[in-house]
């Protein structure tokens, strides 16, 4: 067989593959509408996103994935699989922290997918606000980043919002200098988030020393002040200088390589147990000796994880603190369940944030 024949033939059976595709994905658009009519017929109105479900069918496909495509980039196609489906049961609204070309926009399409309408919201309180207001059906929010630590102004939202937890999101953040200057000798000022300009702190001071840093309140804004500013840059995301015609003078700027993320969807209210859980907390008591270990004392003994522990003034009184915590499991699940038991004895304070599937890859 030539060449050109064998080529042919390969095109042809792909045709015939797509064809297949197609009429795969449309049958399981259709049994997603079948999906939504049970709901509907239950009640169920709003709740058509199940991010327990949504987990639960992607970590089924990473364990058949035998390749040669990636279980990333299956994962990847799957989820805007399941985000058409969702979006032929009901457009969702989801807010996240814009402008478009933030870090947050990238987190929100890795867990929504495509098919739902992203509206950026210029605030960490605006987004809670137009959730609890029922204007967003779910928001995203950053949380903490690996170099940094905690997005303050996220935990403080909590402490007043009746919002719940649903979902996480891990990414890794590669930050770049962008410009539409050509050369690093033409920079005079360098806009950022004050968590991009901290990641980027040590390849700041070498490269670019003494040129003004101006934190901002995106890495996108950052990105379109610098579109519009001779001799300025901006530390923002690969997303932000596509979207603002800027050119990067450097890639993967950022001190600590392997550099994340972790956002927070948040809605009204937090799914079921899939098996591989996190939970949400936030805890405060009033001051005593040794308050915070005997506080924690009941998740050693019943061996559970905590993977994080922050504490944040409660604003109830001088030096009282709220403690969040995140820990391994749900709060449905028996241990953890007896274990919050526990604590909320001795606690002035304890809400559940939420219970959520932890991040997907
Ligand atoms: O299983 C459901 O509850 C569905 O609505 C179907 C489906 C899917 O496409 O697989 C769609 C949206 C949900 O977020 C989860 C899963």
């Amino acid at each position: 067989m030539t060449d050109r024949k064998h080529l042919a033939d390969v095109r042809a059976r792909i045709d015939a593959v797509d064809q297949q595709v197609l009429e795969l994905v449309n049958e399981r658009g259709r049994l997603a509408q079948e999906v939504a009519r049970i709901k509907r017929e239950h009640g169920e109105q709003g709740d058509f996103y199940r991010p327990e479900r949504e987990q639960e069918v992607l970590r089924r496909i990473e364990s058949l994935n035998t390749g040669p495509l990636s279980d990333e980039v299956v994962t990847r196609l799957f989820r805007e699989v399941m985000s058409a489906c969702l979006a032929l049961q009901e457009p969702l609204k989801v807010g996240f922290l814009g402008p478009e070309g933030t870090f947050t926009q990238a987190a929100a399409l890795k867990q929504f997918g495509h098919g739902v309408q992203l509206q950026p919201l210029t605030t960490i309180d605006a987004i809670f606000r137009e959730v609890e207001a029922g204007d967003m059906h779910y928001g995203v929010v950053p949380v903490e980043n690996s170099t940094e630590g905690v997005v303050n102004h996220t935990l403080d939202c909590f402490l007043t919002s009746p919002l719940q937890v649903v979902g996480e999101v891990e990414l890794r953040i590669q930050q770049n200098l962008a410009s539409r200057e050509t050369e690093l000798q033409a920079i005079r000022r360098v806009y950022s988030h004050q968590q991009g300009l901290a990641q980027c702190r040590g390849w700041l001071d070498s490269r670019l020393p003494g040129v003004e840093r101006v934190p901002v309140d995106s890495t996108g804004e950052a990105a379109r002040l610098a579109a519009m500013e001779e001799g300025a840059a901006a530390v923002a995301s690969d997303a932000a200088i596509d979207m603002y015609g800027l050119g990067a003078l450097a890639e993967g700027i950022e001190d600590i390589s392997g550099n994340t993320t972790r956002f927070l969807v948040i809605g009204r209210q937090s799914p079921p147990p899939t098996g591989d859980d996190k939970t949400s907390l936030v805890v405060s008591r009033s001051d005593r000796p040794g308050g915070l270990v005997s506080l924690l004392e009941p998740l050693a003994r019943h061996d559970i994880n905590m993977t994080r522990l922050d504490a944040r003034p409660s604003r109830q009184g001088v030096w009282e603190y709220a403690f969040f915590i995140d820990l391994l499991g749900h709060a449905d699940d028996a241990q953890v369940s007896a274990a919050l038991a526990e604590m909320r004895e001795q606690a002035s304070l304890l809400r559940v944030l939420g219970s959520y599937p932890r991040a997907a890859r």
